[in-house]
């Protein structure tokens, strides 16, 4: 696993490496060696421009074009202020420094100008904006931005895309789009989130220090980017010995006459997950067009109110179906009515594996007045939970409807004031987005996301189905269920990948997920168990 760190605690790690005696000009050299060794390894780069700014980003960049130089690199640094007009102390030597080795700056050049230069480069280093970066692009960086996108030249950004928030993952209107970033000390949450994982391309960490590695656990990572071969302990070791029933059973409470689907394709994911038997238990006026849909899968029908929406009356068959299984998912295609909000309440309270997704917690929000953090009795529970929400059903959970969580950080932290509020292991949230945290009490995991093929509807169903059915198999339980739950995400995203390769990104829908999550979780198991010589999709 890498550690994931907040800006601010990047700046901690900063300090308590200069009381170990590695000094922030240190640092900036070991940066900018760090940046041109990466650029080298590219290959082919003899003609190289460095793009700088003011701040000690800029800084970096000057030592990587002084040592791109001594290497025999022709380089240029475009800069736009002479090295004696900067006014930050560290940034002003390296960059006299690198002038007096003989490197040839550029000063405030035209646009023809800079179009001109980067058109004969190989590669071009941006350390214009790093983590000092705030608001929208200012002038002349933004047009330096333009120029670098459209340039066509290997784009190589060192901490970060200039014009991209490290933090929060936000892309300014003028942003680096990256072949590959060099990002000092840690990864950051924006790199890897939202606007961040269209900027980065390929993400190398530079740790600069040996003290590093432990100054950066010990400054509580955010979140922590999950390896492959972290998932090890949960995935289910094969063997032949089972039947129907051990391989684990599953119940799906949901669907309404007006979302049927959600259910039957949460029903159907759950049996592609791999668990041995699946009921479906929906309204009874969508029964009949769920079971042609689902051959393999027996159908209860449950009494319903005259919108079609699941009713309390249904609720003590529910709770004998739930006894009878491994686990039980509530909320796919439900609707929020005073029937489904008693039906998960009562789920809540069974002693079973349960996994809550879409309406379900639209419910769990009702339920506790938008406030869940405040009544933790309701989550604490001796079976697992894990709730599944996005963004948006994230915020209601939180008293934030109106204003979700608008990045991967922002959502972690209303996802932690519920595990913590809960305070034990068997609780376990997926903060759903373009990157997906799942969080429990200890620790927060990203799993490698899907690709935005999966942004579509009926995605989150299908990930809810494979969730319940791995907690099902046992996966999870008694061991680290924030893990397996990560394990699950990183199928789905595989699964997703594999479907836009068969159909093409657009045409993904979530029944094509569906139908190759086996192939994914093999896939993916495979690559745990052998991680030598197989390529990560
Ligand atoms: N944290 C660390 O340990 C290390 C940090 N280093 C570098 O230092 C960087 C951070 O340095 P700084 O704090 O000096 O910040 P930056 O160099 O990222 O940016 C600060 C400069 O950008 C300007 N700026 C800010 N917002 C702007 C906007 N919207 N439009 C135009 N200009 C804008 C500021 O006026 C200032 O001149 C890191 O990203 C990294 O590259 C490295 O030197 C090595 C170690
Ligand atoms: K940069």
């Amino acid at each position: 696993m890498q550690p994931v760190l907040n800006i601010e605690d990047v700046k901690c790690v900063e300090v308590a490496l200069t009381r170990e005696g590695v000094s922030v000009s240190e640092l900036m050299h070991r940066a900018g060696y760090a940046a041109a060794q990466e650029t080298i390894a590219l290959g082919d780069v003899e003609n190289v421009v460095v793009l700088v700014g003011l701040g000690n980003n800029g800084g970096d960049g000057w030592v990587a074009a002084e040592a791109l130089f001594a290497r025999g690199v022709n380089v240029k640094v475009v800069t736009p202020l002479e090295p004696d007009q900067i006014s930050g102390d560290l940034a002003r030597q390296v960059a006299q420094s690198a002038v007096k080795a003989g490197v040839s700056p550029l000063v405030g050049p035209s646009r023809d100008e800079l179009e001109d230069l980067l058109s004969t480069a190989d590669a071009v280093l941006d350390c214009m904006l790093g983590t000092g970066f705030h608001g929208e692009v200012r002038a002349p960086f933004d047009i330096w931005i333009e120029c670098v996108n459209a340039s066509g030249a290997r784009a190589i950004s060192v901490d970060v895309p200039s014009g991209l928030s490290a933090q929060t993952g936000r892309a300014a209107q003028a942003c680096v789009v990256a072949d590959m970033t060099v990002t000092m000390l840690s990864l950051k949450p924006g790199l890897l989130a939202d606007d961040g994982r269209d900027v980065c391309g390929s993400i190398v960490v530079a740790p600069l220090a040996e003290q590093t590695e432990h100054l950066v656990v010990e400054a509580d990572p955010v979140a922590w980017r999950t390896d492959l071969s972290d998932y090890l302990d949960v995935i289910p070791a094969p063997t032949q010995a089972v039947d129907k029933f051990t391989r684990g059973s599953v119940l799906v409470v949901g669907g309404s006459r007006r979302f049927p689907g959600a259910a039957i394709m949460a029903a159907r994911a759950a049996a592609r997950m791999g668990a041995g038997y699946v009921t479906l238990a929906t309204p009874a006026s969508v029964a009949a067009i769920a079971q042609a849909h689902l051959l393999e899968i027996p159908v209860v029908p449950l009494p319903e109110d005259a919108d079609g929406v699941l009713s309390a009356d249904g609720k003590d068959v529910v709770l004998k179906l739930a006894r009878g299984v491994s686990a039980v998912l509530v909320g796919s295609g439900m609707r929020i009515s005073g029937g489904t909000v008693a039906l998960v309440s009562a789920l809540i309270e069974q002693d079973v594996p349960l996994v809550v997704d879409a309406d379900g917690l639209n419910c769990l929000a009702r339920l506790t007045d938008g406030a869940l953090p405040d009544f933790p009795e309701v989550t604490r529970r001796n079976a697992p939970l894990v709730l599944t929400p996005h963004r948006r059903e994230l915020g209601r959970l939180v008293g934030q409807a109106k204003t979700p969580p608008d990045s991967l950080v922002d959502a972690l932290e209303d996802a932690r004031k519920i595990v913590w509020s809960d305070g034990g292991s068997n609780l376990a949230i997926v903060a759903k987005g373009s990157a997906t945290g799942c969080v429990g009490v200890d620790q927060a995991l990203l799993p490698k996301p899907g690709p935005c093929a999966l942004a579509t509807a009926g995605s989150g169903d299908v990930l809810a189905g494979m969730m319940v059915s791995a907690l099902a198999q046992g996966s999870g339980q008694g061991g680290d269920l924030t893990l397996m739950a990560a394990y699950v995400c990183e199928v789905h995203g595989y699964a997703g990948s594999l479907a836009a390769e068969r159909l093409g990104s657009r045409a993904v829908m979530a029944t094509d997920v569906i139908d190759v999550i086996g192939l994914a979780a093999d896939a993916v198991g495979e690559h745990v168990m052998f991680p030598e010589g197989v390529e990560e999709a």
